[in-house]
């Protein structure tokens, strides 16, 4: 039998962040004092090359530490609970190539610590929902890069987790596979804290409740892809309302990175 530990549920936010910052290598401040607070809904993370996305969502799934502020997650869980309840799809994940999917999704449950009876149902679940049902016992060196990407969606929500993590969750999916997927975002975020780092503003608009902007390390913004669009006007760079928003948004005097 295993032990139930019962997990708090008075918590306001699945993610509240104060003063936080995150240091990477020796000197560089990749997160540089961020307050934020994200509930259920799927948070848009947006901001140029450099910006701290993938350092933000790093400390959120518990790789790094925080250097300094305070980050708590599920209302401040300890660790090890916590992570058997976020789901984190890294930018590169990594995978033994002879597994099927299945078995890689099997094993990533496990290591997740799920209970055995609940595995196989929860396997088969998480892979139809990324579409790869026809594909499940296949071997994963026999994917497209784009296959390979819904699998590692499929291990990231494999044990319905309270907080999902996605690192460029489109990169390589097909235009079709894109559309799919946002579905699949919207419907994950009724009852999920979903963050959701991406360069495709479209993303953002189609699926997103509200974008969180950030820059040089700093929070620059924090609202609803209605609010970002509302930031731009016709002299902003951009082909829609809300990367126009994103370019005035950015447009400060002392940005780098121009390019
Ligand atoms: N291990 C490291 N050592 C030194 N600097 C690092 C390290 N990892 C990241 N950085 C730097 O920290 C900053 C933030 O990087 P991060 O990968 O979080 O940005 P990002 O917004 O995800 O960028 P991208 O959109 O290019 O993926 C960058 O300037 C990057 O060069």
């Amino acid at each position: 039998m295993r032990n139930t530990v019962t997990a708090p549920t008075t918590y306001a936010w699945e993610i509240e962040a104060r003063d936080l910052r995150v240091r990477v290598g020796r000197r560089r401040m990749a997160v540089d004092d961020v307050t934020l607070t994200m509930g259920r809904g799927v948070h848009g993370l947006l901001g140029p090359n450099g910006a701290g996305k993938t350092t933000l969502i790093r400390a959120l799934a518990t790789v790094l530490r925080p250097t300094s502020g305070t980050l708590t997650l599920l209302g401040g869980l300890e660790l090890r609970e916590l992570r058997r309840r976020i789901g984190y799809l890294p930018q590169d994940f990594g995978y033994y190539r002879r597994f099927t999917v299945r078995e890689f999704v099997e094993y990533m449950a496990w290591l997740k610590e799920m209970p055995g009876r609940d595995v196989p149902s929860a396997v088969q679940r998480a892979i139809e929902r990324v579409g790869l049902a026809d594909r499940a016992d296949d071997r994963l060196k026999t994917l497209s890069g784009g296959m390979l990407r819904r699998v590692g969606i499929a291990q990231a929500i494999v044990n319905d987790p309270a907080v999902l993590l996605l690192d460029e969750p489109t990169a390589g999916l097909d235009p079709a596979q894109r559309l799919r997927f946002r579905d699949l975002l919207t419907e994950l975020g009724t009852d999920t804290c979903v963050v959701v780092s991406t360069h495709l503003v479209e993303d953002v608009a189609a699926a997103c409740t509200d974008v969180v902007l950030l820059a040089d390390g700093k929070l620059v913004f924090q609202g609803t892809p209605t609010q970002l669009a509302a930031a731009g006007t016709a002299e902003h760079a951009g082909d829609s309302p809300i990367e126009r928003g994103y370019t005035a948004l950015l447009a400060g005097p002392k940005r780098h990175g121009s390019w």
